[in-house]
C-alpha cells in the first residue's frame, strides 16, 4: 500500500511543523533579531536544518520534564586523558570531592546519594586546580546537567559581583530547566546569584551584571557579551556549551557558539556536554574546547532478546481495531503502548477505545511540549492504561514499565522501507531490566506483510503469526 508511507512523510511534517510553530511562536515574541534566523517557511513542505534542530531541543526538553531519576547503564566510562601521565581520579561519593557545605546539603537535599558514572571522572576533573577542559558525552538523563552544575557553583567567588560562569543552550525551554538545576543546587548558597540571558529580558542600557552564573541562549548571551556589555567575558571563569549535538544543527547557533568562546579569556576553563557524539558534533566540540579531557559513555543497547514478537493478519484498520479488543479481552495487560502512523489513525483509535471503556492517553502532534510531558507523565503514573501515539510523539521516549507494544501500524521510512531502528527502539529493552515484553504487530496489507518479513529478517528473530479470534491462543502467549 503505496500511501503508508505518504501517510507517515506527512504525519512527520505536520508534527514537526506544528510542533515547531508552537515553539517559535512562542520564541518570537521579544526575541532578539539574532536569534530570528530559524523560523520555519510556512507550508515548504520539506524539512529544513532548523526543523531537526527543533525536534531535537523538543524531544531532549520532553525528556528532561518526564526524567524522574537517573538513567542507569551498566557500560564502563571511557576516559581519554590530556595528560596521560596525571592519575585519573574517580570519586564514588559526593563527599570525596570536598565541596562546599552549602553545595553538598544542595546535593543532599535533590535526593542525590552518590555520583552517576558519568560525574564519577567529570566532577574530579570540573573541579581540578588548574582547570581542565572537557568534553563529556552520555545519553540523555546520566547526569550531565547535574555534575555541570555543581561544578560552576564551586568555582564562583560569590564575593565578586560579576558573571564568572556562563552557560549557553541550543533553546529558550532548555535555559530555563537548567536553571532550574542551578536554583535547586544553589537553594543553600544564596550569595550565588543567576541570571537568563534569554528572550524578552530586557536589561536597562549600560547595566552591567552582579550575577555571578548567566545562562542564556546563544544569541542573547553574545549580545549581552558583544553589542550591550552586559557582561565582561575577560571575567568569565567556566564556559559551559550544554546539548552540543542539538546547538550544531543550527548554523545561527554554531558560529554565536563560536563568536562567545573566541572572546573569553584562555585561561577560562571550557566544558561541552553532549547526548550524542557523531562526527560533527566532535569537529564542533574540538574547535570550543582547546585540549580537552574526553569522557564518554556508551549508550546501553536495545535488544529484543526478551520480546515475544506476534503479527496479526487483518483487512481495514477497523479489524485491527477488533483484534486489540480481543487482545484485550483475553489478556490482563498492565498497561500498553499503540503506534500508529497518521494522527488521524491515532485519534480514531483512541477514540474507539475509550468507547469501549478503555482509560486512554493521546499523544498528538499539535500538542505543545508541555502539554506531551503531562500525557506522558500520567501515564507514567498508571492514571491512563492505554497510550496511543505516533512515532513522531514518542520518538526517544522511554516508559519502560510498558510490558505491550502494538504497532497498529508498522514503522517505515519515508521511502517506504522497513524503520527497523524505530521498530527496536519502539519494542526493545535494554538488557539491563531484562523484562519480558511482548510485541504485537498488525498486518494490513501485502506491503505490510512484506514490511514484516524484512524486519523479521533484518533483526534474524522469528516473529509468530497469531490468530486474534481464538481466544485460546491469544491466552497462551500472556504466559
Ligand atoms: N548523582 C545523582 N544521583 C541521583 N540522581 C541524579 C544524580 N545526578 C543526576 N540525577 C538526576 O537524574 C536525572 C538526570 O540527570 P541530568 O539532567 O543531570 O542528566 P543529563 O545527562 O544532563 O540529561 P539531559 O541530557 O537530558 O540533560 C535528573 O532527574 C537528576 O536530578
Amino acid at each position: 500500500m503505496a500511501t503508508d508511507s505518504w501517510a507517515l512523510a506527512v504525519d512527520e511534517q505536520e508534527a514537526a511543523a506544528e510542533s515547531i510553530s508552537n515553539l517559535q511562536l512562542n520564541e518570537n515574541e521579544g526575541k532578539p533579531k539574532s536569534e530570528e534566523n530559524g523560523a520555519k517557511r510556512e507550508g515548504d513542505g520539506d524539512k529544513t536544518e532548523d526543523d531537526d534542530k527543533e525536534d531535537k531541543a523538543a524531544q531532549s526538553l520532553l525528556n528532561k520534564l518526564i526524567r524522574s531519576n537517573l538513567v542507569n547503564t551498566t557500560n564502563q566510562v571511557e576516559v581519554l586523558q590530556r595528560d596521560p601521565n596525571s592519575p585519573l581520579y574517580s570519586v564514588k561519593s559526593f563527599e570525596e570531592l570536598r565541596l562546599k557545605p552549602q553545595l553538598l546539603q544542595g546535593v543532599y537535599a535533590m535526593g542525590f546519594n552518590r555520583p552517576s558514572k558519568i560525574q564519577e571522572n567529570a566532577l574530579p576533573m570540573m573541579l581540578a586546580e588548574p582547570p581542565q577542559n572537557l568534553i563529556a558525552q552520555s545519553q540523555s538523563g546520566t547526569g550531565k546537567t547535574a555534575a555541570f552544575v555543581l561544578a560552576m557553583l564551586s568555582h564562583v567567588d560569590p564575593s565578586n559581583k560579576w558573571p564568572q560562569c556562563l552557560c549557553v543552550s541550543p533553546t529558550y525551554e532548555l535555559a530555563l530547566q537548567t536553571g532550574k538545576v542551578i536554583e535547586q543546587m544553589g537553594q543553600f548558597y544564596p550569595e550565588v546569584k543567576l541570571m537568563y540571558a534569554i528572550r524578552g529580558n530586557k536589561l536597562e542600557k549600560g547595566l552591567k551584571l552582579q550575577e555571578q552564573i548567566v545562562i542564556g541562549t546563544p544569541g542573547t548571551v553574545l549580545d549581552w557579551c558583544q553589542k550591550l556589555k552586559f557582561i565582561d567575558p575577560k571575567k568569565i571563569k567556566v564556559f559551559v556549551l550544554d546539548e552540543a549535538d542539538v546547538m550544531i544543527a543550527t548554523q545561527g547557533h554554531l558560529d554565536q557558539s563560536l563568536r562567545i568562546q573566541r572572546m573569553l579569556p584562555k585561561s577560562c576553563q571550557m566544558l561541552l556536554f553532549s547526548a550524542t557524539f557523531e562526527e560533527s558534533v566532535w569537529n564542533f566540540a574540538k574547535r570550543i574546547v582547546p585540549d580537552p579531557n574526553v569522557i564518554k559513555l556508551k549508550r546501553e543497547e536495545e535488544t529484543l532478546d526478551t520480546i515475544k514478537q506476534y503479527y496479526v493478519v487483518c483487512n481495514c484498520k477497523e479489524e485491527k481495531f477488533q483484534a486489540l479488543c480481543n487482545i484485550y479481552g483475553a489478556i490482563t495487560i498492565a498497561q500498553a503502548m499503540v503506534f500508529c502512523h497518521t494522527r488521524k489513525t491515532a485519534g480514531w483509535l483512541a477514540g474507539e477505545l475509550s468507547k469501549e471503556g478503555h482509560q486512554v492517553a493521546l499523544l498528538s502532534g499539535e500538542m505543545q511540549v508541555e502539554q506531551r510531558a503531562a500525557v506522558i507523565d500520567r501515564f507514567r503514573n498508571g492514571k491512563e492504561k492505554v497510550l496511543v501515539t505516533t512515532n513522531v510523539c514518542a520518538r526517544g521516549i522511554d516508559v519502560e514499565q510498558v510490558s505491550v507494544v502494538i504497532n497498529f501500524d508498522l514503522p517505515v521510512d519515508k521511502d517506504g522501507n522497513p524503520d527497523n531502528e524505530t521498530y527496536l527502539h519502539r519494542i526493545g529493552r535494554t538488557g539491563r531490566f531484562g523484562k519480558r515484553g511482548l510485541a504485537i504487530n498488525m498486518v494490513d496489507s501485502k506491503f505490510s506483510m512484506n514490511i514484516l518479513n524484512r524486519i523479521q529478517d533484518h533483526f534474524d528473530k522469528k516473529i509468530e503469526r497469531l490468530d486474534t479470534d481464538d481466544l485460546d491462543e491469544i491466552e497462551k502467549i500472556a504466559n
